[in-house]
């Protein structure tokens, strides 16, 4: 798979989102600035990618601090993480990632200034290799819920392109294609970004995973003909009590999958899990631009000009509606994530 953002001669690359599925390009963020536009312009998006990404622009912006002592630089450092901070506020992986880059930060003031900007890097490096690492254990944990010949529904991008690699949602599902399992994906558009078929569509098919693309509204009707067997679908901030944000129309996914007895798994690693954010009413959602919902790809207008438009890029799904949480630990009922993720 191609790498979704890496550290490459001196500055982070990461593959445009915004181009698939029709052109694999790559962008060279040359500054933390440039990194925090990509973020912010879903160029690299899903939850833990952010998070990688965000901590690799940190890394970057710190080998352009001039200050030769360690007060000068560790001072210098925090408008940087501040601008990356802003860039977007549900995924909790931004702010778990930016923390621990402070906090490693913190931990190396006896060290000279070129000292502290490699290891900066190296930790920012260390975020990426780890949550590929995280993307495995799930999907092995996850794989286990998944019987051979079943059908899958999924929503958004939970895969490899919404992290470091290999995918949460998307991972669990990998997992079982590689254990020989002959599954069947279906994938949600999921309107109006299209991660879905834009992004779940052309990753699967590189893997040669089957994959049917369906529209938002069809998901019930197939369930109701007993067409899927299980969904799984990401997160990007799971509170203490096992509510989860994800992608729009995920909640709507879950009430259906509850009323047809079908099991409905979210996959997320512990940097998802926010226990200090005690209910999914406390999770800000994160309202984007009306264009999203009015043009396709900014462009072809698909509604009147001047229409009102609702365009929250997440919503909340409550636990009673989750049957597990798929993590690097293990499967575990939301009510007991608290619990088993407690630091
Ligand atoms: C592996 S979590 C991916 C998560 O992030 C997506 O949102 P966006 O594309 O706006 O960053 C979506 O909620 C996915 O489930």
């Amino acid at each position: 798979m191609i790498p979704t953002v890496e550290w490459k001669n001196g500055v982070v690359r990461l593959l445009d989102q915004s181009r698939l599925p029709e052109h694999v390009e790559f962008l060279d963020c040359r500054d933390y600035r440039a990194v925090a536009d990509a973020i912010r312009e879903l160029k690299v998006r899903g939850a833990p990618a952010i998070g990688v990404t965000a901590a690799l622009g940190v890394a970057l912006g710190a080998q352009a601090v001039s200050a030769t002592e360690f007060p000068a630089f560790a001072q210098a450092l925090m408008p940087i993480c501040d601008h990356l901070a802003v860039t977007r506020p549900t995924a909790v992986n931004l702010f778990w990632a930016i923390d621990r880059m402070k906090k490693k930060l913190a931990s190396l003031s006896a060290q000279a200034v070129p000292a502290v900007k490699a290891a900066l890097l190296a930790e920012a490096q260390a975020i990426l290799d780890e949550d590929i690492a995280l993307c495995k254990a799930m999907g092995k944990h996850g794989a286990e819920l998944i019987a051979n010949g079943q059908t899958v529904l999924t929503h958004c991008n939970a895969g490899a392109l919404a992290t470091a690699g290999y995918g949460t949602a998307l991972g669990v599902i990998r997992a079982a294609w590689e254990q020989g399992k002959k599954i069947q994906v279906i994938a949600d558009e999921t309107r109006p970004v299209l991660q879905g078929a834009r992004l779940t569509a052309w990753e699967l098919m590189q893997d040669k995973i089957p994959v049917t693309l369906i529209t938002d509204n069809m998901a019930g009707s197939l369930m109701r003909q007993g067409k899927i067997q299980l969904c799984v679908v990401g997160a990007d901030r799971i509170a203490a009590n096992g509510d989860v944000a994800n992608k729009i129309g995920t909640y709507s996914v879950a009430v259906l999958a509850k009323a047809h007895g079908i099991p409905f798994y979210v996959a997320a690693p512990y940097s998802t899990i926010d226990l200090k954010t005690k209910t999914g009413a406390d999770i800000p959602i994160e309202q984007r631009n009306s264009l999203e919902v009015t043009t396709i790809h900014g462009s072809h207008p698909i509604a009147p000009a001047g229409v009102a438009v609702y365009n929250p890029a997440f919503d909340v799904t409550p636990a009673e509606l989750i049957t597990g949480i798929i993590t690097e630990r293990g499967v575990f009922k939301p009510s007991e994530l608290a619990k088993q993720f407690a630091s």
